[in-house]
């Protein structure tokens, strides 16, 4: 089995990230994207927010990397408020943000340039990475020749490289076909172990919630708050690269069918 040993011990005792009572209003206080919601992440755990279209995943995400504030309620990371984006939060989002004006290469460095890491640092790193998400062949090819799945490696390098605490993914995979997706997601939980992050990944999509996540927060609609905290327990504390081995799991198809039944409930 290929099976990755799982330690959720917490080296510190101060949560990487605390979201306390956040709620979260447009429209001048008429309509309510979150309400009331609280929750603890755990060092080195991958959280995956789940829940229907419009269900304040994405702006729950956001007020996370600072991007938006809550209405009401508070948010720390490792003990502190966060008062807007930091450089313990790295963000990948679902459109492909690198520059197109810039190669591989210098598309990894960039963040870590507006950080200040000394030069020789940084193209260190920047090989390292690229090395890692197997494009250290196209460090000198701009995005616009590199596919879909090559251009999210570029960002999940750029991320990972910058070395925040927390990575943020909003539906990363979600532009992506069948076949690379599965690619990604066997990737992503490579690195993640290797470089033990705190990562919060959004998807549609609850096989690959299933998939990648130690935990998962489902979300109900209108307003969103916090519908079901999920262990994923039937792993046994363990992350499993190949998916055939996680299918054969007991615990497995419950699971599955208890969130596609919750999904059901929510979009009644
Ligand atoms: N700036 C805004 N002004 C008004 N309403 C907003 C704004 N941003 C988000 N909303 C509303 O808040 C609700 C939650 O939106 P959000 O994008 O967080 O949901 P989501 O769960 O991520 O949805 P999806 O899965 O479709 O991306 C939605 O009804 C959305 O229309």
């Amino acid at each position: 089995m290929n099976i990755v040993a799982k330690d959720f011990t917490p080296v510190t005792t101060v949560p990487p990230l605390k979201a306390s009572r956040i709620s979260k209003e447009y429209l001048g206080g008429t309509f309510k994207a979150l309400d009331d919601v609280s929750f603890e992440l755990q060092e080195n755990q991958i959280t995956a927010f789940v829940g229907p279209s419009g269900c304040g995943k994405t702006t729950m995400l956001r007020i996370i990397a600072g991007l938006e504030y809550p209405t009401r309620g508070r948010l720390e990371v490792f003990g502190k408020n966060v008062q807007g984006p930091g450089p313990d939060r790295g963000m990948i989002f679902q459109a492909y943000t690198s520059f197109p004006w810039l190669t591989a290469m210098q598309n990894v460095e960039y963040g870590m340039k507006i950080l200040k890491v000394p030069a020789a640092e940084r193209r260190e790193r920047t090989m390292n990475f690229l090395k890692l998400v197997h494009l250290e062949k196209f460090a000198d090819s701009y995005p616009r020749s590199l596919s879909g799945g090559m251009k999210q490696r570029v960002a999940l390098a750029r991320t990972l490289a910058q070395n925040p605490a927390i990575i943020l993914m909003d539906e990363p995979f979600g532009a992506l076909d069948a076949q690379v997706r599965w690619e990604m997601q066997e990737l992503m939980i490579e690195l993640i172990e290797r470089e033990k992050k705190t990562v919060v990944a959004i998807t549609h999509d609850i096989e690959e919630a299933i998939y990648l996540a130690d935990r998962i927060i489902f979300f109900s609609r209108q307003p969103g708050r916090i519908k079901a905290d999920i262990p994923l327990t039937f792993k046994g504390g363990r992350r499993i690269k190949q998916k055939e081995e996680l299918l054969e799991l007991p615990g497995y198809a419950e699971l599955e069918r208890q969130l596609f039944a919750m999904m059901r409930e929510e979009i009644k």
